[in-house]
């Protein structure tokens, strides 16, 4: 029996931009999904969606593992027991987490001997094959924890900060968002292009701030890729409530992360105003997560 777990991320700058290539800043947080995997007499897969066999439909990210590590180990049972502190289809990376974790133990478990590059690009193109259109960053993250840019994969310092997420509550689907800001980009090319390019620099001009712990800096422009984000429709009422309940209460920027739509928010504070930020967010029926970037990525567990 092997158990590995993988951290869920928030992006500072740069969700649906990176899909079109375009950079993003993406930390790991202390929030975890495990993954138990032993050799079964059949499959079987044990998560909080329900208790399955390959089910592509229920649990399409661990059934793709399955079948992908087929190619790397002689897989005929395994059972896979999941847990995890990340809220589903909330923009914190259940999804890379997930697949990550499953990645790892069953390379563990059978000994296959792939190293961390070779489970973030697997996971990747498990990812991209179920989204529709997926770039590297959630599992690149989950798998190598820290702060990252992408595409460039540079490790930047991590955050001395506090971290409050927002949920809403209100689960979103990444593929539907993504599909939707690509529609729009189809239909008005020469006014997406230039917000998404325009996010894209944001994260570039943070990288510098976000290095010497210039939190006021990097927090400024988190504030205008909200804007932005708002502009190519994934933001929405609760999202934006949040988002100025955060900033009211103190917070040093607050933003949407993840696909949007519905999901979280993530807002920069210090230790002294984390938990105001964290009451003004409850005060408005959201529920308030108080973390930190982790260095860590997928490992082992005891
Ligand atoms: N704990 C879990 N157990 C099994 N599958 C999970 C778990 N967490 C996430 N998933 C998978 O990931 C999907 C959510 O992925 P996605 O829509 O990208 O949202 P997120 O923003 O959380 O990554 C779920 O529908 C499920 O298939
Ligand atoms: C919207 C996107 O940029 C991030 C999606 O993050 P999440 O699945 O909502 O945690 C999609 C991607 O980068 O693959
Ligand atoms: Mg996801």
């Amino acid at each position: 029996m092997i158990t590995c777990s993988a951290p869920g991320k928030v992006y500072l700058f740069g969700e649906h931009a990176v899909v079109y290539g375009q950079s993003a800043i993406c930390c790991a947080i202390d929030l975890r999904t495990r993954v138990q995997a032993t050799k079964h007499d059949s499959i079987v897969i044990e998560s909080v969606l329900g208790t399955t066999a390959l089910d592509f439909e229920i649990h399409p990210y661990v059934s793709s593992v399955i079948e992908k590590m087929k190619g790397h180990a002689n897989i005929e049972g395994v059972r896979i027991q999941i847990r995890s502190e990340l809220p589903v289809g909330s923009g914190l990376g259940s999804s890379a987490a997930v697949t990550v974790a499953t990645l790892q133990a069953l390379n563990q478990l059978y000994a296959c001997n792939l190293q961390l590059e070779d489970i973030a690009n697997i996971g990747h193109t498990i990812e991209r094959e179920i989204q529709g259109n997926a770039s590297p960053t959630d599992t690149y993250v989950s798998t190598m924890g820290g702060v990252v840019l992408i595409p460039e994969r540079r490790k930047l310092k991590d955050l001395d900060c506090q971290l409050v997420i927002g949920n809403t509550r209100k689960s979103s689907s990444t593929k539907d968002l993504v599909s939707n800001v690509a529609q729009l980009r189809q239909e008005f090319p020469d006014i997406i292009d230039p917000i998404l390019d325009n996010i894209g620099k944001m994260a570039h001009l943070a990288e510098e701030p976000v290095n010497r712990y210039d939190y006021e800096t990097t927090g400024k422009l988190m504030n205008v890729n909200h804007g932005l984000l708002d502009a190519i429709g994934v933001g929405g009422a609760e999202l934006s409530a949040l988002v100025y309940a955060a900033r009211n209460a103190g917070a040093i920027s607050a933003k949407i992360t993840g696909a949007g739509g519905g999901g979280c928010i993530v807002a920069l504070a210090n230790e002294t105003s984390a938990s105001a930020v964290a009451s003004a967010i409850k005060n408005i029926g959201a529920e308030a997560i108080l973390t930190r970037n982790t260095h860590e990525g997928v490992r082992l567990e005891p």
